[in-house]
C-alpha cells in the first residue's frame, strides 16, 4: 500500500481522515482510505487542504466523480476553506498488493459464487428463442432488486446479443483492469460486465466458441471483482447453446428464471430450456411470461381492457410442463403486459422499473423482484415457497 503522508499533528488531519473513509472508489465501492488510493493529504495555515489520490489506472474512467466525492466530503469539513484534489495513477506494485487486497488470499480463478458458503443468489434468466425479453427483464429485475437495498451484479453472457449495457445506459463503457482482475461497471445501483465488453476491440468479430467462450465465462465469473453480492443475475443467450452447458457446470447452485411469451411455440421451446436446466442440476424457480397482454382503453366504454396480442397461457403452459417433467412445482412469476415504455426505457438506457414505475409493466417486474427478495438466500432442497401469479 502507498505511503499515506497525512499531516498527522495537525488539528484537521483526523476529521479529514474520517471524511475521506466516506469516499467510495466508484468502482470497487469500498473506501478509498482502505484502498491505499489516498497518498497524501496536506493542509495549509488557512485551512486549504490538497489530497492527492491514486487512480488505479490512468485512464479511470470514473476520476470525475472521484474527485467530485473529495472535494465535498472534505469541503464540507469545518475548518477547511478549499480542497484540491490531485490525481496520481498507481504504480505496478500498488496495483498488485490492491488485487491481493481485493482477493483477499483467495485463490486463482476460482469462482466465488460456487463456494458452499456463498451467500449469493445466483439467478439465470433464460428462454428458449431470442427476442422473448429475456434481457429486459434481467435489467428489470436487476433494478427491481437493488431498489429494495440488494446489491446486485448482471452478468451479460448473452454471446447473440449483449443488449444488457445498452439497457442500462452504459453500452460503450468498458471495465477498468486492475492487473489481472477486472472492476465491473457500476451503473444505477448494480455491477455490470457483458461478454461484450471483453473483445479486445469492440469492432471485433468473436465466434464466442469453445475454449474461447469458455475462457471469456471463466473470466467474467472469477477475475471480475464483484465484492458481496446478494444477487448475480446471468442473461443467458436464447436456447440451450453452449453457453448454458459451461455456465451449468460453473455454477451448479443456480438457480433459472425461464422468459416466455405466451405463444405456443415460443412455450414449446422454453420448456426444452427449462429441461436443459436442471439437467446441469440448476433449479427452475419460475416462469415469466412476457408480452403477455395489452390494455388498452375502449374507445366506447373507456374503460380497461385486456387484449391476448399473442393468446394466452403460455407462461402457464411452461411452467405446468416443466413442474411435471421436474418433478416439483414450477410457479409463473410473473406476467409482464406488452408495454412500448418498456422498449423506449431500454432503447434509452433507463428501464421502465425507475423511469415508469407506475405501469402495469414495471409494477409485474416490481413484484417479481418482490418474490424473489422475499425467498431470501435459497438452500439447495429448501421449499421455495412460491405461490403461482394470480390472474
Ligand atoms: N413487455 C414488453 N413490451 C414491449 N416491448 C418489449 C417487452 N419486452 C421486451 N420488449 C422489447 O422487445 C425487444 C426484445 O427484448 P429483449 O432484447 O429484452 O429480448 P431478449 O429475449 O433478450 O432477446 P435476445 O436474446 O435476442 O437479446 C426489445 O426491443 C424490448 O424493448
Amino acid at each position: 500500500m502507498p505511503e499515506q503522508t497525512v499531516v498527522a499533528d495537525h488539528p484537521l488531519a483526523e476529521p479529514i481522515k474520517a471524511a475521506l473513509a466516506r469516499v467510495n472508489d466508484p468502482e470497487i465501492k469500498r473506501p478509498i482510505t482502505e484502498l491505499g488510493m489516498v497518498q497524501a493529504v496536506d493542509v495549509d495555515p488557512t485551512g486549504r487542504v490538497l489530497v492527492t489520490v491514486l487512480l488505479t489506472v490512468a485512464g479511470c474512467p470514473l476520476k470525475d466523480t472521484l474527485r467530485r466525492d473529495v472535494t465535498a466530503q472534505v469541503g464540507a469539513v469545518p475548518g477547511v476553506s478549499a480542497v484540491e484534489v490531485e490525481l496520481g495513477v498507481m504504480t505496478d506494485e500498488q496495483r498488485a498488493a490492491l488485487r491481493d487486497q481485493l482477493k483477499g488470499g483467495q485463490p486463482e480463478r476460482e469462482i466465488p459464487f460456487a463456494q458452499p458458503g456463498s451467500l449469493t443468489t445466483v439467478i439465470a434468466v433464460a428462454s428458449g428463442k431470442g427476442g422473448v425479453g429475456k434481457s429486459s427483464v434481467t435489467v428489470n429485475l436487476a433494478l427491481a432488486l437493488a431498489a429494495r437495498g440488494k446489491s446486485v451484479g448482471v452478468l451479460d453472457a448473452d454471446i447473440y446479443g449483449h443488449s444488457v449495457p445498452a439497457m442500462l445506459g452504459v453500452g460503450d463503457a468498458r471495465p477498468t483492469a486492475v492487473e489481472d482482475m477486472i472492476l465491473p461497471v457500476p451503473t444505477q445501483d448494480l455491477k455490470v460486465i457483458s461478454i461484450g465488453m471483453l473483445k479486445p476491440r469492440r469492432d471485433q468479430v468473436v465466434a464466442w466458441r469453445g475454449p474461447i467462450l469458455d475462457r471469456a465465462l471463466t473470466q467474467m465469473l472469477a477475475d471480475v471483482y464483484w465484492g458481496d453480492l446478494d444477487y448475480l443475475l446471468l442473461d443467458l443467450p436464447p436456447g440451450t447453446g453452449d453457453v448454458a452447458i459451461s455456465l451449468g457446470q460453473k455454477l451448479p447452485n443456480a438457480e433459472v428464471i425461464v422468459v416466455t411469451t405466451p405463444q405456443q411455440a415460443a412455450a414449446e421451446v422454453a420448456e426444452r430450456a427449462g429441461t436443459m436446466a436442471s439437467m446441469l442440476n440448476q433449479r427452475v424457480i419460475g416462469v415469466v411470461e412476457n408480452m403477455s397482454y395489452l390494455e388498452t382503453t375502449c374507445p366506447h366504454c373507456h374503460e380497461t381492457h385486456r387484449v391476448d396480442v399473442f393468446g394466452s397461457g403460455g407462461g402457464a403452459e411452461v411452467a405446468g410442463t416443466l413442474g411435471r417433467r421436474l418433478g416439483y412445482e414450477v410457479p409463473v412469476l410473473a406476467e409482464i403486459p406488452l408495454d412500448p415504455r418498456l422498449r423506449v426505457g431500454g432503447d434509452d438506457g433507463n428501464p421502465i422499473v425507475t423511469a415508469e414505475p407506475e405501469t402495469a409493466a414495471a409494477r409485474a417486474l416490481s413484484g417479481l423482484a418482490d418474490r424473489l427478495a422475499a425467498r431470501g438466500k435459497n438452500l439447495a432442497g429448501r421449499q421455495l415457497g412460491l405461490q403461482p401469479v394470480g390472474r
